[in-house]
C-alpha cells in the first residue's frame, strides 16, 4: 500500500474550502492558455534576430510577474462538471486553462466510449513529423482513466501497455477512444486506441486502473 488515496484525500479536503472558478473567469483564462500555446509554438519556430528574441524574453518575464502576484495555493482542478464527470481545468492534457495541453477534449458516450477528436501541433514532434510516443502515452492515460470514470470505477493506472504499431502524424486530425472491458474489485482493465487521419490505428493501450485503498 502507498497512501496514495490517503495523500490524495488530503489535498481534495484542502482545496474543498476554495472558491470555484466562474465561467468568465475559466473563459478568460482558456483564452490566455491558448494564446500561450500559439507563444510556445513561436518559440520554438522563431527565426528572428538575438536582439529580438532577447527583448521578446523580457517582455515575457514582465508578463509572469504581473500574472504572479496574487498566486493561487492549487490549481483549479474541478470546477464544473459536465454529464456528471469532473472537468479537469488544468489537467495537462485535457485542461483548457493549462497551456501545456495540446488540449485534447474527451467527451463520454452514453455505451460508456471516452472520445477525443484533436490535433497535435509540431512541438509535441517526436520522430521528425509524427507525435512524440510518450504524448500519444499520455493522451491515452487520459482517455483511460476517463472511460473508468465513466464506467463508475475511477483508480489510479497502476499497469499502461502500448503498442506503436504505426507513426502518428501531427498538425492532421486524429481520434482517441478507449472503454473498460472489465472491473473485478478496486481493479478496472479498459483498453483505447488513436486513429490516424486515414482511420487506421497507430497506437493501441491497455490499462489497469487500481482506486486506492488508503
Ligand atoms: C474525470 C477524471 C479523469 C481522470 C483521468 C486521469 C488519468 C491519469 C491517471 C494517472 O496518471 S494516475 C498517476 C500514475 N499512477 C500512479 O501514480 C499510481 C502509483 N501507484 C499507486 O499509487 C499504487 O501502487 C496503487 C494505487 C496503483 C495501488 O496501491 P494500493 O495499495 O491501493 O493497492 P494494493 O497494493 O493493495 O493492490 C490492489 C490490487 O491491485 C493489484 N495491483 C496493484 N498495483 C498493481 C500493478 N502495478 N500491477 C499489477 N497489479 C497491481 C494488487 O496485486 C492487488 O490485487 P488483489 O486485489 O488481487 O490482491
Amino acid at each position: 500500500m502507498t497512501g496514495a488515496g490517503a495523500a490524495m484525500r488530503r489535498v481534495l479536503e484542502a482545496r474543498a474550502g476554495v472558491a470555484p472558478l466562474g465561467e468568465a473567469e475559466v473563459d478568460v483564462l482558456a483564452e490566455l492558455a491558448e494564446r500561450v500555446r500559439e507563444l510556445n509554438e513561436a518559440v520554438v519556430f522563431t527565426g528572428v534576430d538575438v536582439d529580438e528574441i532577447a527583448a521578446v524574453r523580457d517582455e515575457v518575464a514582465a508578463l509572469t510577474a504581473r500574472l504572479s502576484v496574487v498566486r493561487r495555493e492549487h490549481p483549479p482542478l474541478a470546477e464544473a462538471r459536465i454529464g456528471g464527470m469532473t472537468r479537469q481545468l488544468a489537467s495537462p492534457v485535457s485542461g483548457v486553462v493549462n497551456p501545456i495541453a495540446p488540449p485534447v477534449h474527451i467527451q463520454t458516450l452514453p455505451d460508456g466510449t471516452a472520445r477525443a477528436e484533436f490535433q497535435i501541433g509540431p512541438i509535441y514532434e517526436g520522430p521528425p513529423s509524427f507525435v512524440h510516443g510518450g504524448v500519444s502515452a499520455m493522451i491515452l492515460d487520459q482517455v483511460l482513466g476517463m472511460a473508468a470514470s465513466a464506467n463508475g470505477t475511477p483508480g489510479m493506472t497502476a499497469t499502461l501497455e502500448l503498442r506503436y504499431r504505426r507513426p502518428t502524424p501531427h498538425g492532421v486530425p486524429l481520434v482517441a477512444e478507449g472503454k473498460v472491458t472489465r472491473s473485478e474489485g478496486r481493479r478496472t482493465f479498459a483498453d483505447a486506441r488513436i486513429l490516424g487521419p486515414d482511420g487506421q490505428v497507430t497506437v493501441e493501450a491497455t490499462a489497469m486502473f487500481v482506486m486506492p485503498m488508503r
